[in-house]
């Protein structure tokens, strides 16, 4: 293939409910969409993860813009590509920047998908034809408030549920939803809020029969995630940390985790979550798929990376309806009993509502 055409579109759609971090809040979903076109006219849609704040890691939507318009678009315009994988390389001297490049390798593999007229999960290497998902539950206003959502998401039949956690809001809100549902599988993620210094407080929550405890200590170590879980029963994810196979390989070699959260924006594209699924698959290290408040398209391409063999747990990629009054594809994307069932048809196997976009968007460019 070859790309003629790459537009971007910088959307922000109200989320219905506000989504609180230990890092900040979150009141609506400010992203770019990337709409990349070969020399047929076929499209190939993405989602750039990067938020407009640079809390979560130091990408933002505007970095992402610079590096897609100043650097990524223009190798990716006319050049001659026969897989995916390749733009990685095209793209491997430019420092960092994972969410940026990811965007544009995720539009690629949509496009791939749809040229041979298969489903992207396929191509990917899918199996499954259904996958179970779970929610992230942000910090609430109370403890009651919490167990009340958890309540309804489990009565709507999620499978996996994950609390955010801070310094203040930790042990005793774990300890509280334990009593009341002693039984459902339960997790923390702390985006980084913890040091070495809180191992008292953090050895605590192995009473509670954890799945695992995300991302507690610094977003770039693994060192001292290394000597923390060697002082924990539960297990520890990696989020924040984990930006590639390498990074990957690292944490493992030193223990740094038993799991990890492969959110195929942060590792720059669905080229290297694909070589942390492989090698992860091989070695029995569980693996799920993490959400970054996703509209359609970008939880389109998390359900056909879901659909791989190796994501043996359920991910953040909850139903379009948790986080929006409509989704910006047709069909939304429907979880029911906490499963969701991957499409066959070609490509991320949704459609984009162009009325829908047209709605959402603050600011377009067009690039040939
Ligand atoms: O997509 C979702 O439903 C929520 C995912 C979620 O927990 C996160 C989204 C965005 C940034 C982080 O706070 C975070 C995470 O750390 O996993
Ligand atoms: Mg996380």
């Amino acid at each position: 293939m070859k790309i003629k055409q790459v537009n971007l579109r910088h959307l922000k759609m109200d989320l219905l409910y506000p989504f609180v971090t230990s890092f900040g809040a979150e009141y609506d979903k400010d992203f770019i969409l990337v709409e990349i076109m070969n020399e047929d006219g076929l499209v190939g849609w993405a989602e750039n993860v990067a938020m407009p704040t640079p809390y979560y890691n130091e990408e933002t939507v505007k970095t992402n813009w610079h590096m897609l318009e100043d650097f990524l678009i223009p190798i990716l315009l006319n050049s001659e590509i026969h897989h995916p994988d390749e733009l990685a390389e095209k793209f491997a001297h430019i420092r960092g920047n994972y969410m940026a490049k990811a965007c544009l390798n995720m539009a690629v593999w949509d496009l791939y998908a749809r040229e041979q007229n298969a489903s992207l999960a396929s191509v990917l290497g899918g199996t499954k034809k259904i996958i179970d998902v779970g929610v992230s539950i942000g910090i609430k206003d109370s403890i009651e408030a919490t167990l009340d959502v958890i309540e309804q998401r489990r009565a709507e039949g999620y499978k996996r549920f994950k609390l955010k956690i801070k310094p203040g809001w930790d042990v005793e809100l774990i300890d509280k939803v334990r009593k009341v549902f002693p039984d459902i599988p339960l997790m923390a993620d702390a985006n980084s809020a913890y040091t070495l210094a809180d191992m008292n407080l953090l050895k605590a929550l192995d009473d509670y029969n954890l799945m695992m405890i995300e991302q507690p200590l610094a977003y770039n170590d693994i060192i001292d995630h290394a000597e923390l879980q060697a002082n924990l029963k539960t297990s520890i994810c990696l989020d924040e940390s984990i930006h590639s196979l390498e990074d990957t390989k690292k944490a493992l070699k030193l223990g740094s985790c038993k799991i990890i959260n492969v959110k195929v924006g942060r590792v720059g594209g669905l080229t290297e979550a694909k070589k942390i699924h492989d090698y992860c698959l091989e070695r029995n290290v569980p693996l799920w798929c993490g959400g970054m408040l996703e509209a359609g398209v970008g939880r389109a391409h998390n359900i056909a990376m879901t659909a791989m063999p190796g994501f043996t747990l359920p991910g953040d990629t909850a139903g379009s309806s948790l986080y929006w009054a409509e989704d910006i594809i047709e069909p939304e994307v429907i979880a029911e009993n906490g499963t969701i069932t991957v499409p066959t048809t070609p490509g991320m196997g949704y459609e984009v509502s162009m009325d829908k976009v047209k709605k959402y968007t603050l600011y377009s460019k067009t690039y040939r």
